[in-house]
């Protein structure tokens, strides 16, 4: 069972959610991520894919680059977020391949370049993608999730409540970032999976 976590406000979860992860070590966290891109291998919407956004973990994050080889065998293309510049607190996902030139945001997590990210032909827009996998902080058995704070998969992903072309937005974390319920936020945008090293949860 997860511990629960008392009513209280999103920054202290955050921060106590957040301090949990960076707590694994190594051998956990490779452990993790062998788990997680096993429970990944087995969606059909990963199994599918052609276009995957996917992350470079930091501050404890699991990590889903395990996946990286799987998705170049099977002649899919890999994407990363990028800070959009002009302080729109939104998105861009960014070709990565073993060429892309990366550069550390200030967040101090590795970045595909700005000036390579400037090009539209190394992007991919949001809804041109299959699936992207989003970093949470914590997550419920409902699906709820919470974030770094900043809004930016939020923003970025807000067109997938219209009408039209998508991608699949699965959520990933370790199994001890669940709790026992998420206040829902309006601007939340809905998972179509969550998955963790230990399970695959469908909202
Ligand atoms: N690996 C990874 N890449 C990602 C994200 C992520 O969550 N994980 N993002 C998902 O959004 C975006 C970056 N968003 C972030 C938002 C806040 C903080 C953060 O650490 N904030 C600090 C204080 C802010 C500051 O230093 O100015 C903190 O809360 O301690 C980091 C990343 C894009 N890339
Ligand atoms: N579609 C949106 N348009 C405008 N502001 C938004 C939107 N989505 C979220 N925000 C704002 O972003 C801020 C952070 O939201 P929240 O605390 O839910 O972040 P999060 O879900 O942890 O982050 P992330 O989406 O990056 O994982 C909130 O103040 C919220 O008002």
């Amino acid at each position: 069972m997860p511990d629960t976590v008392a009513p209280t406000n999103r920054r202290t979860l955050r921060r106590e959610l957040r301090r949990r992860r960076r707590q694994l070590d190594a051998r956990q966290q490779q452990l993790a991520a062998r788990r997680l891109c096993h429970g990944l291998r087995q969606l059909p919407e990963l199994f599918r894919a052609r276009r995957v956004a996917l992350y470079l973990p930091n501050d404890g994050e699991i990590d889903p680059t395990p996946l990286l080889p799987w998705l170049a065998r099977r002649g899919a293309n890999a994407y990363l977020p990028v800070l959009r510049p002009l302080a729109s607190n939104s998105l861009w996902f960014v070709h990565y391949h073993a060429d892309t030139p990366m550069v550390t945001n200030r967040f101090g997590i590795s970045e595909p370049d700005r000036r390579y990210a400037a090009h539209r032909a190394h992007r991919q827009p949001a809804w041109t993608l299959n699936a992207i996998l989003l970093p949470l902080v914590g997550f419920d058995d409902e699906g709820q999730r919470i974030g770094m704070g900043g809004g930016f998969y939020d923003r970025t992903l807000a067109f997938t409540r219209r009408p039209g072309p998508r991608p699949s937005l699965i959520g990933v974390a370790h199994e001890c970032q669940r709790v026992e319920r998420l206040p829902a936020e309006p601007w939340d945008v809905p998972l179509d999976a969550i998955v963790s090293d230990r399970q695959v949860l469908r909202p």
